[in-house]
C-alpha cells in the first residue's frame, strides 16, 4: 500500500499538484515528507516574542530552514531582523538563545544604536547596564559585503564560524540587494544565485540554526507569466510615494529562491495599516497580523490572526509557486482526510 500513487488517492487535482511539485508521488513519500516537516519543527524555534505569530508558527522562526521576510522598502524587514538578532543574543532566562548572530548587512541598514534602543525599551532589566548592552551588541557580528563575490566569500567563511562561534542566528538583509545592479534581467540573476540558494539552504540544514533572509519586491515585468506575490491595493502615505507606480509587485529573486524558502512572511501595508502575513508555511494557516513599529521595535497590534480569504489567495497565479494557496487548502483538506488513512496506504 505504501507504493500507492498519490494520483489514485482521489485528492483534488490542486492538492495532487502540490505534492507533484515536490516530487511526492506515492503514499510512502508523503509519509516521509510529513515526518521531515515534523522533525524540522521539533528541532527548535527562535521565538519572535510576537505571541500570535509565534503561535501560528508553532514556536517562532524554525531552526534548520530558511525563513524569508518579503516586503516593500520601509515596511519593517530590517526592524524585524534587528529584533530577532536581539532575541537570539539574549540570555535563555529572558527567552533568548544566548548565542551569537551573524548579520550580513548588504545595504548598511544595521544600526547598533537602534538595536540597543529596542533592547533598552523591551528588556530594561538587562540593557540598563551599559556593559550588558555592549555584551549583547558584541554578540552580533555584522558583515558588509560590497559585491556578490564578497558575499560568496563571506558565506564560505561563515560555514566555519557557524561551528566555532556558537552562532544561533544567521540574517541576510537583503538578498535581493546583492544582485540589484549587477544583473538587470531576471534570468541571469536567478541563474547566478542558484549556487547561493543551495549553499544557504545547506548552511541552515547542517548548523540547525534559523536563517532569516529579507527580500524586496519589484515591479512585475511585462513578459512575466509566473508570480507568487500579492496585489498591492493601497499603501500608507510614506510607502505610497515610493511605490505609486508599482501597482503590481512581485517578490524578487525568482523561482529557485521561492522554492528554497520554508517560511515566507510577507510584510505589507493596506489602508495605512501594516500587516505580517504568514504566506508560506508547512504548518501554519494563512493568517495576517496587524503590526506597528515603535521605539521598542516591531509589535503586533493583535495576537489574533486574520484568516486570509479568497481574493488574497486568488492573486497567486502560478501553480508551481502558489505555495500559500496550496498549503492553506492542503491543511483544510488534510482535516477531512483522516491521518490514519495516510498511514494505511
Ligand atoms: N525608532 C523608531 N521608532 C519608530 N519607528 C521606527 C524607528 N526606527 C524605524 N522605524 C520604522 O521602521 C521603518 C523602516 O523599517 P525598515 O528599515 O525595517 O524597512 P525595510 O523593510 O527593511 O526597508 P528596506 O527594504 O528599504 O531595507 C520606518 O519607516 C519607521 O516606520
Amino acid at each position: 500500500m505504501a507504493n500507492k500513487q498519490i494520483s489514485q488517492m482521489g485528492l483534488p487535482k490542486s492538492i495532487a499538484n502540490v505534492f507533484a511539485a515536490r516530487n511526492v508521488f506515492t503514499a510512502k513519500a508523503l509519509s516521509l515528507m510529513e515526518l521531515r516537516v515534523q522533525n524540522e519543527h521539533l528541532a527548535g524555534h527562535l521565538p519572535t516574542h510576537m505571541k500570535g505569530l509565534d503561535e501560528a508558527l508553532c514556536g517562532g522562526i524554525p531552526f534548520g530552514v530558511l525563513t524569508e521576510l518579503v516586503g516593500p522598502a520601509g515596511i519593517g524587514k530590517t526592524q524585524f531582523c534587528l529584533k530577532l538578532s536581539l532575541l537570539a543574543s539574549l540570555p535563555a532566562n529572558y527567552g533568548g538563545l544566548d548565542g551569537h548572530v551573524i548579520y550580513i548587512d548588504v545595504e548598511s541598514k544595521f544600526s547598533s544604536r537602534r538595536l540597543i534602543e529596542i533592547g533598552v525599551k523591551s528588556f530594561p532589566e538587562i540593557f540598563h547596564r551599559k556593559e550588558m548592552a555592549q555584551e549583547m551588541a558584541g554578540r552580533i557580528h555584522v558583515l558588509r559585503p560590497a559585491s556578490l563575490s564578497e558575499f560568496t566569500e563571506s558565506l564560505q567563511q561563515i560555514k566555519v564560524s557557524l561551528l566555532q562561534n556558537q552562532v544561533k542566528l544567521l540574517v541576510i538583509d537583503s538578498m535581493a540587494a546583492l544582485v540589484t545592479g549587477e544583473f538587470e534581467h531576471g534570468a541571469p540573476r536567478q541563474k547566478t544565485l542558484g549556487w547561493h540558494v543551495s549553499f544557504i539552504k545547506s548552511l541552515a540544514e547542517f548548523s540547525r540554526i534559523p536563517v532569516v533572509v529579507t527580500n524586496q519586491v519589484r515591479s512585475q515585468s511585462r513578459d512575466e507569466t509566473c508570480h507568487y506575490f500579492f496585489q498591492v491595493q493601497s499603501w500608507n502615505e510614506t510607502i505610497e510615494d515610493r511605490t505609486r507606480h508599482d501597482s503590481h509587485l512581485v517578490a524578487a529573486l525568482g523561482i529557485n529562491w521561492a522554492h528554497a524558502v520554508t517560511i515566507r512572511l510577507v510584510l505589507e501595508a493596506k489602508s495605512g495599516q501594516r500587516f505580517i502575513k504568514v504566506a508560506k508555511s508547512p504548518i501554519a494557516p494563512p493568517l495576517a497580523f496587524p503590526f506597528n513599529i515603535t521605539s521598542s521595535g516591531i509589535l503586533l497590534l493583535s495576537d489574533d490572526g486574520i484568516e486570509l480569504t479568497g481574493p488574497d489567495i486568488n492573486t497567486i497565479h502560478c501553480q508551481g509557486l502558489s505555495l500559500r494557496f496550496c498549503w492553506g487548502n492542503l491543511q483544510k483538506n488534510i482535516k477531512w482526510m483522516p491521518k490514519t488513512t495516510i498511514g494505511h496506504y
